[in-house]
């Protein structure tokens, strides 16, 4: 098994004149700069193209500052790109919609409303009867495993309680992408692997499109269909990398499967390379 770049992979590819049937989400040409009062005209993104197709987990991996974040803003409709497009099942995304579901690391949770609140905000924003949209954030409620909960406030959760409301109050607006940008990147160790382990779990139930920012390798590796590298400041597309691991994934099985830790080591090499100092965090 070789970490070879996948250009002709059937979940990422970059964007040809045939397009894909299943393509959801497709970035053609973005270049992004950013004007700033220390570094006039900065180009964080340059020359991005990417298609993702429907029910890919594809995670973004590269050093500190290559633009990660601000490719998910631009799919998310958050951020506009200088030039170039982005769209969503063909429809140039022109800023955030239902379809796409943030989850990022700040867990922007209305302080002043329960888990249970938190949950039903979207579904009751889309018009949904209270009692339809409160029998479906009690069910995603169970399902992010924090059933007893549901009156609780933000404050008295820990910081992976919260991140898991998040994640459900996300799922509660039905998008048909998820976009998680680094969304355990501030939890220990322990309650990190949880976390992967239940959206694994959540993704194989329904199969969304997810674009997952990380800086963790083997986080990459163990959720992903697809890793797409990017390099160093201004941020491109070095190497798309194809996860050719079985499904369902199961942590303690992956941790001493050859093949995962070749991904991972190779990955790693790759990260080094591109970051140029040091290594992924
Ligand atoms: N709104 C903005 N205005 C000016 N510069 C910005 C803005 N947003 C991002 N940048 C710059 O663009 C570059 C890419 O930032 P971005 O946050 O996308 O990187 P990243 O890969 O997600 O970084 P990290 O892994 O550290 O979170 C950085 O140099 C950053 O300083």
């Amino acid at each position: 098994m070789n970490v070879v770049p996948s250009r002709s992979s059937e979940w990422v590819r970059p964007v040809t004149s045939h397009k894909p049937a299943s393509a959801i989400i497709e970035i053609e040409s973005v270049s992004q700069v950013f004007q700033t009062s220390a570094r006039k005209d900065h180009l964080a993104l340059s020359d991005i193209s990417l298609t993702i197709d429907e029910g890919a987990f594809v995670s973004i991996l590269g050093p500190s500052g290559c633009g990660k974040s601000t490719l998910l803003y631009i799919v998310g409709g958050f951020v506009s790109p200088t030039s170039g497009a982005a769209k969503i099942k063909g429809q140039a995304i022109t800023g955030p919609g239902p379809d796409r579901g943030p989850v990022f690391q700040e867990f922007a949770l209305f302080p002043w409303k329960t888990v249970l609140g938190n949950v039903m905000y979207g579904p009751r924003q889309q018009g949904v009867r209270a009692s339809e949209a409160e029998a479906q954030s009690r069910s995603l409620i169970e399902m992010v495993g924090l059933k007893g909960y549901e009156s609780f406030y933000p404050k008295e959760l820990s910081g992976g309680m919260k991140q898991r409301v998040a994640l459900a109050r996300t799922l509660a607006y039905h998008p048909e992408v998820l976009l998680m940008d680094e969304p355990f990147g501030a939890l220990d160790a322990h309650t990190r692997t949880r976390l992967q382990n239940d959206l694994l779990n959540i993704w194989e139930r329904d199969r969304k499109t997810v674009l997952f920012v990380t800086h963790s390798v083997d986080e990459a590796v163990f959720l992903s269909d697809k890793v797409v590298m990017m390099s160093k400041s201004p941020g491109r597309i070095r190497q798309i990398i194809d996860i050719d691991l079985p499904r369902p994934r199961r942590r303690n099985e992956l941790l001493l499967d050859p093949r995962y830790q070749k991904y991972v080591v190779d990955i790693e090499r790759m990260f080094d390379e591109s970051d140029g100092a040091g290594g992924p965090s």
